[in-house]
């Protein structure tokens, strides 16, 4: 793996670097590593891996399975996740030893590592929206944020610009920029290629560009966490110097400990802190974040009134699949449902008028002819019933029903709508006829690959 040079050159003057073995690292296979879900992951999972220092539910895995066959990922028991980007759970814990009811944005949100992260870390009160500008991977981050099954996380794909004119709505505002990705170099050689100090400058010109578009909706006593991969400092300690010198931002320092191998760095001109990640340092990629409060500026407007569209009949039918706390039930496409919290319409009708939702809440599904037809979104909700009829399936059954195959009715099953799990896990449901069952899985969730099932079970 050739390095760029130019790019070795420069960091030669930043803390924490050292040539050799910087490149030494890049000649090491990459650790892998998942952050578990806090509701789903089985009971003792994890329980022999090690530790990520500065994430819970972090986990190093001795080595790279092949993923697309564990019907837990698909399930949403874990993501799979590099090490290094999970230290946002320790800021998060730093910054709020409580987070209540706070109004948090992902704005450069897709796949979904932060906004998952988010979700488990935010409490019911909380709401999170997860944006995403490009549709095609708005689309991949709405398809994680099911499986994460959280009705307060929802997803939207807007330019910066549409955000920024929610004045003031934000507690918490993430971004998780676009750039020029050195410190994934170890796990994508392509990114090499890729990279040129002429890509650092458009990308440094873009991030100034959606901050200054977004920082409009962050309100005053708000935090901004501002974060890449790249090692570049233009994109990571001047962009800090650039914040603080256009807009009324000041550090919110956290304490590390000394034996994580973080580097704690403070930008030239104002001071602020921020934290770099180096693979010869720790076990995890490169990776920049830091931390900045909003001393004045804007204040949150009053939500407007708005007419409940709240389905109130409907809730009888969803009642029997969800745990009876406090939700709503709103109209959504192709004559369905979605449920959000209560308590928080007003917001859905504020949001509205400024963005894209792709997803609100969990979609549970809508009435058919005869019966409540129940959508997949639901069947990997965190509030989903306990008591349901279900049945649970071994390996090759769950992933025969993962890639959208027909098998043998499974023992346990009753006729009708069963959900299916996998270790205690939902991943679907099925319907249950006199002699057969329909598979509901959602086509374009289906596994396509080719699955070499000697190996497997
Ligand atoms: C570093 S990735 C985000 C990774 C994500 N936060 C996670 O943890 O899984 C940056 C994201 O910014 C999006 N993006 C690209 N251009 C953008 C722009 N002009 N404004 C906002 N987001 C943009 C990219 O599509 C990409 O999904």
């Amino acid at each position: 793996m050739e390095l760029p040079i130019q790019l070795l050159e420069e960091l030669e003057s930043v803390p924490g670097f050292s040539a050799s073995d910087f490149t030494e690292a890049h000649r090491q296979v990459p650790p892998t590593s998942i952050r578990m879900h806090p509701l789903k992951a089985p009971v003792h999972y994890g329980e022999n891996l090690d530790a990520v220092p500065w994430c819970n539910a972090g986990r190093y895995l001795p080595e790279r399975p092949l993923f697309t066959v564990d019907p837990l990922l698909h399930g949403g028991a874990y993501y799979v996740q590099e090490a290094s980007s999970m230290f946002l759970d320790y800021i998060l814990r730093s910054v709020y030893p409580e987070p209540e009811g706070l109004r948090v944005l992902d704005l450069c949100a897709a796949p979904g590592g932060k906004s998952t992260l988010l979700a488990s870390f935010l409490d019911e009160r909380s709401l999170l929206i997860s944006n995403e500008v490009i549709r095609n991977r708005a689309g991949i981050l709405g398809e994680n944020m099911t499986r994460w099954g959280y009705k307060n996380a929802w997803v939207c794909s807007n330019d910066p610009k549409d955000l920024g004119k929610m004045q003031g709505y934000f507690d918490l505002i993430v971004v998780d920029a676009p750039c020029s990705g050195s410190g994934l170099f170890r796990k994508d050689e392509r990114a090499i290629a890729e990279w040129s100090p002429e890509n650092v400058q458009l990308c440094a010109a873009r991030q100034q560009r959606i901050l200054h578009d977004v920082l409009p909706a962050l309100k005053e006593g708000g935090c901004l966490i501002y974060a890449t991969c790249s090692y570049s400092p233009e994109e990571d300690e001047q962009i800090m110097d650039f914040l603080a010198a256009q807009f009324p931002l000041e550090s919110v320092p956290v304490t590390v400990q000394d034996d994580w191998g973080i580097v704690r760095v403070t930008s030239a001109i104002h001071g602020i802190n921020g934290y770099r990640f180096f693979p010869h340092r720790l076990r995890g990629e490169g990776f920049f974040i830091t931390v900045l409060r909003k001393a004045s500026g804007e204040t949150a407007m009053p939500l407007p009134k708005f007419k409940s569209v709240h389905a109130r009949q409907m809730a009888v039918q969803i009642d029997r699949f969800l745990e009876q706390d406090s939700y709503l039930l709103l109209p959504a496409e192709n004559n369905q449902f979605m449920a959000i919290p209560a308590g928080m319409e007003a917001d859905y009708h504020y949001l509205k008028q400024f963005v894209y939702l792709r997803k609100t809440g969990i979609t549970v599904g809508g009435p058919g002819p005869k019966e409540w037809i129940p959508e997949h979104d639901l069947a990997l909700s965190v509030d989903l019933r306990k008591q349901l009829q279900t049945v649970e399936l071994d390996l090759e059954q769950a992933l025969l029903y993962l890639k959208k195959e027909t098998f043998a009715t499974p023992a346990g099953a009753v006729k009708g709508w069963n959900l299916v799990t996998y270790k205690g896990l939902g991943l679907g449901w099925i319907k249950v006829l006199d002699n057969r069952i329909n598979n509901y899985l959602p086509k374009n969730w289906r596994i396509r690959m080719d699955i070499d099932w000697e190996t497997i079970l």
